[in-house]
């Protein structure tokens, strides 16, 4: 594997999930595969999980590990090609990117994305110069569109948990108080849809994701007839996408709030979501703190999912 950044880079699900669970029967029985290999983790925006559980993949495989937070400590980077740098930022990341490449051997790299131009965002800007001019293989640890490393793990939870081949599952928005974005919702569509499973996106009127990654998934407006008979209930905020409401707030609407009367018209469901999460905004603290709340297993899959990727890209050095 060259780089990581949408599912089709793992291939087939089936053996990528093999991986993860051979993996997690013994994390360190690729040990020796890392040996005198870095990695690199690139973060332009904050992060516990992700920055926690792919150290300690690349751990578990024996690489080094170096960790750059963007904009502290290094120096702030100008993204755009042609600006006339005479403004605070005192180095191009058309300079920075091939200099970390020649620190280290993988590179992953979170970059959100900035509401500030639909275009900039959805053509991955920042992901792809990285691609371009690293010299390295590089995986997305949450980029402007996509957050594979999180949907992998989500996978992995669901075939962990499901009771069923062909189970039922259902993401849900919910109301946050800041505009997130598109990402994990985009990726959790795009790795639901390369499964079997029967998948549904509810959302208020307003909210519609970009269609290349709804894909065939049924958009039920809703929320209580799309959670009816659902066997995972995944839960996240995002902000709207089409037109000229992209990055906008359209709703702060509580009832969309996960509670104990949507879980009760479930198949008795997991409940999940990525973290960090707003309680009593996304979820009730009942509902989270449930005995069908999977968000701490869920969380842990996270080193499983990154310990495959790793160990991918480490292969695909030889
Ligand atoms: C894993 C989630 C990261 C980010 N969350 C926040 C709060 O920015 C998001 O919603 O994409
Ligand atoms: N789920 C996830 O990626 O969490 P962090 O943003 O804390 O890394």
């Amino acid at each position: 594997m060259k780089k990581f950044t949408c599912v089709q880079d793992i291939g087939d699900l089936k053996s990528a999930l093999a991986e993860a669970f051979e993996i997690k029967k013994d994390r360190f029985k690729y040990v020796e595969l890392g040996r005198n290999k870095t990695l690199m983790m690139i973060f332009f925006n904050s992060s516990l999980r992700t920055r926690l559980s792919t150290q300690k993949a690349a751990f578990n495989l024996g690489m080094n590990v170096m960790v750059l937070d963007i904009n502290q400590g290094a120096w702030r980077l100008e993204t755009e090609r042609g600006v006339i740098m005479d403004g605070d930022k005192p180095e191009h990341l058309l300079e920075a990117i091939p200099v970390m490449g020649c620190y280290c051997d993988l590179i992953g790299v979170r970059s959100f994305a900035r509401f500030e131009d639909r275009d900039f965002d959805y053509k991955e800007t920042i992901l792809n110069q990285f691609i371009q001019y690293s010299g390295r293989p590089v995986f997305s640890m949450e980029a402007a569109t996509r957050h594979p490393l999180q949907s992998f793990a989500d996978l992995i939870t669901i075939e962990e948990y499901k009771k069923t081949a062909r189970p039922k599952v259902v993401m849900t928005w919910a109301p946050h108080p800041r505009p997130l974005p598109q990402a994990v919702p985009n990726s959790f569509a795009e790795w639901m849809n390369a499964t079997d499973y029967d998948f549904v996106i509810t959302h208020p009127e307003g909210y519609e994701l970009d269609p290349a990654f709804v894909g065939d998934a049924k958009v039920e407006y809703d929320q209580m007839k799309a959670f009816e008979g659902a066997d995972f209930v995944y839960a996240k905020n995002w902000a709207a996408y089409t037109g000229d409401n992209y990055g906008q707030i359209l709703s702060k609407d509580r009832a969309w709030t996960v509670s104990d009367r949507q879980m009760a018209v479930t198949n008795n469901a997991h409940f999940m979501h990525c973290l960090p999460v707003r309680r009593n905004m996304i979820v009730t603290d009942d509902v989270i703190e449930s005995p069908q709340s999977i968000v701490i297993p869920e969380a842990a899959n996270r080193e499983i999912s990154a310990t495959v990727v790793l160990k991918r890209l480490l292969e695909g050095l030889k």
